[in-house]
C-alpha cells in the first residue's frame, strides 16, 4: 500500500472497490462525480480492460466523462441509454434514511437526473459523510444566471418560514468569477447548519422561479457503501434493511490501488 495515500483516500477506494460488486456484465451504469466516484470509474475501467467487463457508462459531468473515456469505459449520453440499471455516486452528506446532500462538486443537476433514471442508486462514501441531520454541509442550489441575485433574495425570503438554523447564502465562485456548471448555470450555497424538514425544503426551493434544482436527494438512494481507512466496508441497504460488513484487502489490491492512484 502506498504510504502517500491518506486514510481518507484509502476509505474512498475501499468503498468504490466494494461497490463494483453491484456492477454486472452488460449493465448501463450512471457514473457519479467527485473524488470517491473517480476511484469507482478507475476500478471499473480496470475491470473493462483486464476482465472484459461489458459496461455502458452514463457520466454525470464532463469531468467524469473525460475520465471514463480515458480508462476505457464506453460512454453514452442518458438519452442514448434511456434508462439505467444502476448509478453509483458519492455524496456530501447522508443520513440514516439515506437522504443526501449532493453537489459539492457542482454536478448535482446531472447527478439527480441520472440517479432518478436508474433502477438503483448506490452511494459510496467515507464515514465523515454520515450525519444525524442534514445541513452542516452547505446545500448547493443550481440557478439560472438570468436574475440570479433576485433568485437569491427569493430563496433567502423563503427560508425565513422554514425549519432551518442558518439562512446565509453565497454564490459559488471559481476564482473571482461565478462557478459555471456543465449546464451553464450558477450555484448558490445555502448555509443552513441544520435542515429540519428536507423533503419540504426541497419542494419549496424547486418552486422558486430561477431555481433549476437543489442538492437534496430524497428517497433516491437505495444503499450506501461506507469505506474505512483500514479497509473495512459496511453496506447499508435501506430497502432490505440490512447491514453487511466486509473488508478490502489492501495487500491483495496493492498493485491495482497504486496503479489507479496515478
Ligand atoms: O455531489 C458530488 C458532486 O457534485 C459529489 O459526489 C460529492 O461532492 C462528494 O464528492 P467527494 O467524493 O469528492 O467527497
Amino acid at each position: 500500500m502506498s504510504a502517500d495515500l491518506s486514510p481518507i483516500d484509502k476509505a474512498k477506494f475501499a468503498a468504490a472497490r466494494r461497490a463494483t460488486d453491484y456492477v454486472e456484465d452488460g449493465m448501463r451504469v450512471g457514473l457519479g462525480t467527485g473524488s470517491t466516484a473517480a476511484w469507482l470509474v478507475k476500478c471499473l475501467g480496470e475491470m473493462v480492460r483486464e476482465d472484459g467487463l461489458r459496461l455502458t457508462g452514463v457520466p454525470t459531468s464532463s469531468r467524469t466523462a473525460a475520465l471514463a473515456r480515458e480508462v476505457g469505459i464506453k460512454v453514452v449520453s442518458l438519452d442514448e441509454a434511456r434508462w439505467l440499471d444502476l448509478t453509483i455516486d458519492g455524496a456530501d452528506e447522508y443520513d440514516s434514511n439515506l437522504n443526501l446532500i449532493k453537489g459539492g462538486g457542482g454536478a448535482l443537476l446531472q447527478e439527480k437526473i441520472v440517479a432518478t433514471a436508474s433502477d438503483q442508486m448506490v452511494v459510496i462514501a467515507d464515514i465523515s459523510k454520515q450525519v444525524d441531520t442534514l445541513g452542516a454541509f452547505p446545500l448547493p442550489v443550481e440557478v439560472i444566471p438570468f436574475g440570479w441575485q433576485t433568485t437569491k433574495v427569493l430563496i433567502e425570503e423563503t427560508l425565513i418560514g422554514l425549519d432551518v438554523l442558518g439562512r446565509d447564502t453565497s454564490l459559488r465562485l471559481n476564482g473571482e468569477r461565478p462557478y459555471v456548471t456543465d449546464e451553464g448555470n450558477y450555484i448558490l450555497d445555502l448555509h443552513l447548519n441544520r435542515i429540519g424538514n428536507a423533503r419540504q425544503l426541497s419542494l419549496v426551493l424547486n418552486q422558486i422561479p430561477g431555481v433549476v434544482e437543489n442538492g437534496l436527494f430524497i428517497d433516491v438512494c437505495d444503499a450506501v457503501v461506507i469505506g474505512y481507512g483500514d479497509g473495512r466496508v459496511e453496506v447499508r441497504d435501506i430497502n432490505e434493511g440490512t447491514v453487511e460488513e466486509s473488508r478490502i484487502d489492501f495487500l491483495e489490491t496493492e498493485n491495482l490501488f497504486t496503479d489507479l492512484a496515478d
